[in-house]
């Protein structure tokens, strides 16, 4: 395992920009600037990606692009816009944010490159290589030489495929809006009460995670996540951006990103963490908006020093997980969720059957650039593409 390509320097690298279309420009987005928040926002809402059936649109809004495009280290030039010359109006974006990848205990100072976007009447013109290419000149610019990314489509060598999961929490929402269908010997009435969640959590000491919960948070963190092969690392820094919300933060709650802990006797044994990011729903006379919670980052000290593998700790964190995830749910609902997505990654197979969360058709595709890495298992299984309990996931890290 290791980079590909030689070492190149930062002084190897061209300093002007890829060449472009001549109608077109680059632009470095100024996203303290609502304008251009909004801009990237705009092109987002009309243009992102969507679902196969083009129903769902994903609906990134300007709090959400403050936190996921603003964490401790991140770069105005790594906000690429491409701007019409003659009418400055915004055709495309990419983006990249400072990670510290760890493969297998291996520290690698990466980036995560996301939000590709190119107007949709600029599609088949070559764009996107282009872009992926300048976005890469100026992250190596900057003597960073990975990257990671993730996406529907399969390319060369996936580091990892983990398998989309949802857990229905409106389902009658979900029904009108066909993302959900009626099994043929059932009722409306008893899938809704299926998938009934209870009104209040129940797990003992838990709570909303405050600033001052950030360094046991972090010393937890640090702790669980050792037992993955890819995780993302974080500086105090990075625990209270990502997971206290950052700049996203209105008088000290996010409303993208929603952190619980659990507090025993002035300990933080766990915590966990959603963010929210609506769908826009295409063509739907009852509903415009999708609401969609996002299994983010967690982490509890239930059977933490046995083994990875030791069958008592996993059954353990199986029950513990099943608890504070059924509570994840019931908060979720609070905040007018309808579906609750996770990933098979993480720990996720241990407790999602009990809380009856579904394989969905959609898979999600790690890459790692310039990066040799061996397979890393995705909690499926490579042939039957299954959900597979016993084959916990290698991969830690989450990809908004
Ligand atoms: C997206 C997504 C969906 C849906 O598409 C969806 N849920 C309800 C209705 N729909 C249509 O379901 C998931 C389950 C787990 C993780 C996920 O996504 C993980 C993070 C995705 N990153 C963004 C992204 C962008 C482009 C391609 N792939 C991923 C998803």
């Amino acid at each position: 395992e290791g980079p590909i390509e030689r070492a190149k320097r930062p002084e190897d690298i061209p300093s002007q920009p890829f060449p472009l279309l001549s109608d077109f420009e680059w632009v470095d987005m100024d996203l303290t600037s609502q304008e251009d928040l909004t801009a990237v926002h705009e092109l987002l809402y009309e243009n992102y990606v969507e679902d196969q059936d083009a129903t769902f649109r994903f609906n990134y809004s300007t709090e959400f692009f403050n936190w996921a495009l603003k964490p401790p280290g991140w770069k105005k030039e790594w906000h690429v816009g491409v701007r019409v010359k003659a009418t400055g109006r915004l055709v495309a974006f990419i983006s990249a944010v400072p990670i510290t990848l760890e493969l297998r205990t291996r520290a690698i100072p990466s980036v995560e490159i996301n939000f590709l976007c190119i107007h949709k009447k600029l599609r088949t013109k070559r764009l996107a290589p282009v872009l992926i290419k300048e976005i890469t000149r100026r992250v190596n610019r900057h003597d960073i030489w990975q990257a990671l990314y993730t996406a529907g489509i399969v390319l060369p060598a996936p580091v990892a495929t983990c398998r989309y999961t949802h857990r229905p929490i409106n389902w009658a929402t979900l029904h009108d809006v066909k993302f959900s269908h009626l099994p043929p010997n059932k009722t409306k009435a008893q899938m809704v009460a299926h998938y009934a969640v209870p009104l209040t959590t129940s797990t003992v000491g838990l709570r909303r995670a405050v600033p001052a919960d950030a360094p046991a948070i972090h010393a937890l963190f640090d702790r669980y996540q050792a037992h993955f092969d890819l995780i993302q690392t974080f500086t105090r820094a990075e625990v209270d951006h990502w997971l206290m919300g950052g700049e996203s933060t209105v008088d000290g709650a996010s409303k993208v990103v929603h952190t619980y802990v659990v507090e025993t006797e002035g300990k933080i044994t766990d915590f966990f963490s959603f963010y929210l990011l609506p769908f826009t729903v295409l063509g739907n006379p009852q509903h415009d908006q999708l609401g969609v919670a996002y299994l983010f980052y967690y982490a509890s000290d239930t059977g933490l020093d046995a083994d990875r593998f030791d069958a008592h700790a996993t059954a353990a964190l199986a029950t513990r997980l099943t608890a504070l995830m059924g509570d994840a749910l019931v908060i979720a609902q609070q905040l007018g969720v309808d579906v609750f997505n996770a990933l098979t990654s993480q720990d996720n197979n241990l407790f999602m059957n009990e809380l009856k969360f579904g394989a969905g058709d959609g898979y999600l595709n790690f890459y790692l650039f310039n990066y040799k890495s061996f397979p890393i298992t995705g909690g499926i299984n490579p042939q039957t593409k299954e959900i597979d309990v016993a084959a916990r996931s290698g991969v830690g890290v989450v990809m908004l």
